[in-house]
């Protein structure tokens, strides 16, 4: 093996960009969050139609050219990687997920440092759309750094989150003083059955994405290119986002419900209940947040044998069109004290009662959920739920929310929550030259 080659193998070679059809058709738009309009289309709040050449054999990539031969909109979609906060949590939900969590194998803070530097890269490079290093190696003994498998699907508006659990700041990395304050595993709460195989990790990565396979591509060559140093712990690969963003249709979760209807989304919501800032005693957490993933079996089966008024009355909406009981359409803001004789239109156990902000002292959290399946169990029954992912600016308001939810809430005859992990998600990185993490290495 030559030195060019041992250069390009996955563990040693920091990633780079590469030349060919996918960079120059997508060059991404980091560092603007405009969105843009090209060939008729108008992409979301900071979706950015990247800027393009002509190929070298003459081919014209122009946004219009683009279009014109029937590519979609997607291809072109890039986020910002460089910014305030980290991509995957403002941004509108894509369609897909993979979300994975990891254990850090390395023994020292500089195999540790050496993984997050990489990856920070090599994350940039993705989500503009571009390989991590070559896909095809010059010389024919050498191995491809980049998998290839998405060369040239472009971005799909690809986002990569990455967060920190807390067992990263124990002992091992003398990364203790970088704890952030109240940070710890979740507690453990009323109707639980965490199975420790899909709960906790040192690190994780949301990957998410319009195409499925260009979130795959990233969190495997992450994972790759970090194989001696971490090992994947769990692993879920959500579809049909069930939350939705600011202008988007409120998608359905696998009970047929709308999930997503009230949410986070304005500047003022994210200030206040989502960007965490001073409390955390950590300045690397300014502008960050706190993930909590929560993978929730549904016993489908049952709930599909359940009346329609029942099913209404567990979540206090509609089923059709997404209303609250005491309303008409899927936006109208529920009333809470409504009521037809002495009972409530919207019963108090009702799942939506209980989390309701008007009803937690104005408590909300960041919703950003997928469903997954993972196909059929032993017995033949649906193994499938919801991926219920949240953002906030402390853990504890999602540990405020669940513990009612899981005294009382009458969805509990159907769901089971059997994956959890809390991740502290640090803020963006300003610009190229910076990783996730650079702070605990000085
Ligand atoms: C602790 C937080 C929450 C968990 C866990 C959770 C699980 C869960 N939710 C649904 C389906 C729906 N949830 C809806 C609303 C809703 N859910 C939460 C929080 C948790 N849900 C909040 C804060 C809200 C918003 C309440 C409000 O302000 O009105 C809805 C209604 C539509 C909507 O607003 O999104 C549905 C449907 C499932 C299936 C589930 C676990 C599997
Ligand atoms: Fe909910």
């Amino acid at each position: 093996m030559s030195a060019q080659d041992r250069h390009e193998s996955p563990d040693s070679a920091p990633p780079r960009p590469v030349g060919g059809v996918s960079r120059r058709r997508f060059l991404g738009g980091a560092g603007t969050a405009t969105a843009a309009t090209a060939g008729g289309f108008v992409l979301g709040a900071g979706g950015v139609l990247a800027a393009t050449a002509t190929t070298a054999s003459g081919e014209d990539t122009s946004p219009a050219a683009l279009l014109t031969r029937g590519e979609a909109a997607n291809d072109l979609l890039s986020y910002p990687y460089y910014g305030e906060h980290q991509g995957g949590i403002a941004t509108p939900p894509q369609n897909h997920l993979v979300f994975t969590s990891f254990d850090v194998r390395a023994t020292s803070a500089v195999e540790l440092q050496l993984v997050l530097a990489k990856w920070s890269a090599a994350m940039a490079e993705m989500t503009a759309g571009r390989p991590v290093g070559k896909v095809e190696p010059t010389r024919e003994h050498g191995i491809p750094v980049d998998t290839g498998e998405v060369f040239d699907t472009g971005p799909q508006g690809l986002t990569l989150t990455l967060g920190f659990g807390p067992s990263l700041f124990d002992g091992r990395f003398g990364l203790e003083k970088f704890k952030p304050l109240n940070f710890d595993d979740l507690p453990a709460m009323a109707g639980e059955s965490l199975n420790p195989a899909y709960t906790g990790g040192d690190l994780c990565i949301q990957a998410c994405a319009n195409d499925p396979q260009v979130a795959y591509h990233a969190v495997r060559n992450l994972a790759r290119m970090a194989r001696t140093q971490v090992s994947t712990k769990w692993t879920v690969l959500g579809f049909g986002r069930a939350s939705a963003g600011p202008a988007q249709k409120t998608p359905r979760n696998l009970l047929g419900f709308k999930d997503g209807t009230r949410n986070v989304s304005t500047p003022d919501d994210f200030a206040q209940h989502v960007w965490t800032g001073k409390e955390a005693g950590q300045p690397w957490m300014e502008g960050g947040t706190y993930l909590v993933a929560r993978k929730i079996h549904m016993l489908i089966e049952t709930w599909d044998e359940d009346t329609i008024g029942d099913q209404q009355s567990i979540f206090g909406r509609t089923k059709q069109e997404g209303a609250p009981l005491s309303g008409k359409l899927e936006h109208d803001v529920p009333n809470f004290h409504a009521t037809e004789g002495n009972d409530p239109l919207i019963p108090a156990d009702a799942h939506m009662s209980l989390v309701a902000h008007e009803n937690n002292g104005g408590t909300k959290v960041l919703r950003r959920s997928y469903n997954f399946t993972d196909g059929l169990d032993s017995v033949g029954r649906l193994d499938a739920g919801l991926m219920f992912l949240c953002f906030q600016k402390d853990p504890e308001q999602f540990v405020k929310l669940q513990r009612k939810l899981g005294l009382s809430d009458r969805l509990n005859e159907y769901i089971r929550h059997v994956g959890s992990a809390v991740f502290a998600v640090p803020a963006g990185l300003p610009e190229a030259g910076n990783y996730y993490g650079k702070e605990f290495f000085r």
